[in-house]
């Protein structure tokens, strides 16, 4: 018998499926703290949670029998994936039952922002019939801008092309055709913050989409523009927002989601006239709290069951034998990726990857997952090497994987190339014995650096002095360059300049060394 434990509000109807199954015991406690959980989850084979218990490391250790851990929603930042990936515990979602929830709260946010109703409702039921006050705007021919045009954030486009409103949408993996086949214009952040009546947001929060709009973004902004979030606290600087509030270039906001959920009382949004709040609930209605309970109940009896299973959202078991000859290139694999994913720009439509030397005997599919994770990571909602390919093929990625069996000078070489609408990127990577993983190519120049750290990737001409002002610019500015390779095919051509060096260097520092002459692009990449 499969014990099951529900430790927080999960519609009963939804996991009807799991009450009925025969092997299958269900206990629902809510409400617990950590001690409590820690002291009963050794009896357990499956928790089932929704946003409110934080299955911590602790929790994990002591649940010696836990196989899986279900999240009856999309985000799983209320779970150590890390420690459950250690433990071999898997972890599921359920991206798509709070997909139109979300969507629909959204509209109703921005509606109530437009005609102002939650400020209304207050001083009708106060007594006062004050039909002054609360002028509103319509949504019909105003441009709506959306940033992360995922699940939720092409539903919200489709409705408010009905309501008559223009769509501008920023997402780096959609592409020219999705966009137009759902109506939408392209535009970057900055365009949108330029041209838009509404803003919303619906992408995950990540170190790149962390206060995605700020200051710089507010400034750009033309006054009067309403803005919305229903994703995650912290997409939008929460001060900058009070600031442009207050400056009246916002006139009004919506918000479901905070930095620190539940906000202190004292926060700046809970006094402002012109700030509408929910308490994160935009997942909150009967069918979507059924459909991701039920989502979640047929995952979790399939894992227990050991039968094949679609959401995971940590590592699956690779066979021992793939395994121990994998293993040494996942890290080399999944930095190659990263390193793509960063330098790569625009929409990803094709991924070719390209094995040769040992890796060509040898099912390299989990390699490939790793790669794929890699190019995605700090894109999506939880991507892993799991649902690497999967989330790759929702948004119409098409990866090819090619086996090379003519010689090279590696013993094993990783080859891939990620192909946008604006261009091609090429890394190559191998292992080499007793040294470890090298970046080997770049584009067409040979370069051999380790994928680690801080780099600088410095596009330029092959022109004398050019190595001297970029060390002495970084010098200036207290960057220590640990590494510096050069490649280039021709004397005079083209050439790339990496550099690894001890700390971040700062955005201004970046832009100091693109505006000096001969230096075509600078990128900093954090691996
Ligand atoms: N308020 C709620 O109760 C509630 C409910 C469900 C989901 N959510 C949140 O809504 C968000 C969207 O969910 P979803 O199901 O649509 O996820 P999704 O993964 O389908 O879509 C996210 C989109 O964001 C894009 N993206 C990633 N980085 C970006 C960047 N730097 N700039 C622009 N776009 C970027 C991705 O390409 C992707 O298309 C998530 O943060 C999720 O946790 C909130
Ligand atoms: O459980 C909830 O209501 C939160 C849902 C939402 O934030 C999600 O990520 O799915």
């Amino acid at each position: 018998m499969y014990k099951v434990l529900v430790s927080d509000p999960i519609s009963d109807m939804g996991i009807q499926l799991l009450y009925d199954a025969e092997d299958v015991e269900v206990d629902k406690k809510t409400g617990l703290s950590e001690d409590e959980l820690v002291a009963i989850i050794g009896d357990y084979d499956a928790l089932l949670v929704r946003s409110q218990t934080r299955v911590t490391e602790r929790i994990m250790g002591a649940g010696t029998k836990l196989k899986v851990i279900g999240r009856a929603g999309v985000g799983v930042d209320n779970i150590d994936l890390e420690a459950a990936t250690g433990r071999g515990i898997v972890v599921i979602n359920a991206p798509d039952g709070n997909t139109i929830a979300t969507c629909e709260h959204t509209f109703a946010m921005m509606m109530s922002v437009a005609r102002s109703i939650p400020q209304a409702y207050k001083k009708t039921v106060s007594g006062e019939w004050d039909r002054k006050t609360f002028v509103g705007v319509e949504l019909r021919n105003k441009v709506l801008g959306i940033l992360g045009m995922g699940r939720i954030g092409s539903e919200v486009a489709k409705r408010a092309k009905v309501f008559g409103m223009e769509v501008i949408g920023y997402d780096p993996f959609l592409t020219e055709e999705r966009a137009e086949k759902i109506g939408v214009k392209l535009g970057s952040v900055n365009d949108i913050a330029a041209k838009a009546d509404f803003i919303t947001v619906h992408t995950p929060l990540t170190s790149e989409t962390r206060h995605l709009i700020g200051k710089a973004q507010f400034d750009l902004m033309r006054k009067g523009i309403r803005i919305i979030n229903c994703a995650r606290g912290g997409i939008i600087d929460e001060l900058a927002l009070v600031d442009a509030v207050n400056q009246g270039i916002v006139a009004g906001a919506a918000f479901d989601v905070f930095e620190v959920e539940p906000p202190q009382a004292d926060h700046p949004f809970l006094n402002n006239p012109n700030i509408i709040v929910t308490p994160h609930l935009g997942a909150s209605t009967i069918e979507a709290q059924e459909n991701v309970a039920i989502d979640v109940s047929e995952e979790v009896l399939h894992i227990l069951r050991d039968q094949p299973f679609k959401n995971a959202v940590n590592m699956p078991p690779v066979p021992a034998n793939v395994l121990s000859k994998l293993q040494p290139y996942f890290n080399l694999g999944e930095k190659i990726g990263v390193i793509l994913g960063q330098i790569a720009q625009g929409a990803v439509h094709e991924i070719v990857v390209s094995y040769a030397g040992d890796l060509i005997d040898v099912d390299t599919s989990p390699l490939t997952r790793h790669i794929v994770k890699g190019i995605f990571t700090n894109r999506l909602e939880s991507i892993n090497i799991v649902n690497a390919m999967h989330l790759a093929k929702t948004r119409d990625v098409n990866i090819v994987v090619q086996k090379s069996s003519t010689s090279s000078s590696f013993t094993n070489l990783v080859t891939v190339t990620v192909k946008t609408k604006q261009e091609e990127k090429t890394l190559a990577g191998t292992l080499l014995a007793g040294i470890g993983e090298r970046i080997v190519l770049i584009d067409q120049y040979p370069v051999d650096f380790p994928p680690a750290g801080h780099l600088l990737l410095v596009s330029h001409n092959d022109k004398p002095g050019i190595i001297g002002r970029v060390g002495t610019l970084l010098g200036n500015n207290d960057v220590n360059i640990a590494t510096m390779q050069v490649g280039r095919k021709v004397i005079g051509g083209s050439a790339i300049m990496v550099l690894t060096i001890d700390k971040e260097a700062p955005k201004e520092v970046l832009s100091a060394l693109e505006s000096q002459s001969e230096i075509v692009n600078v990128r900093g990449l954090k691996i």
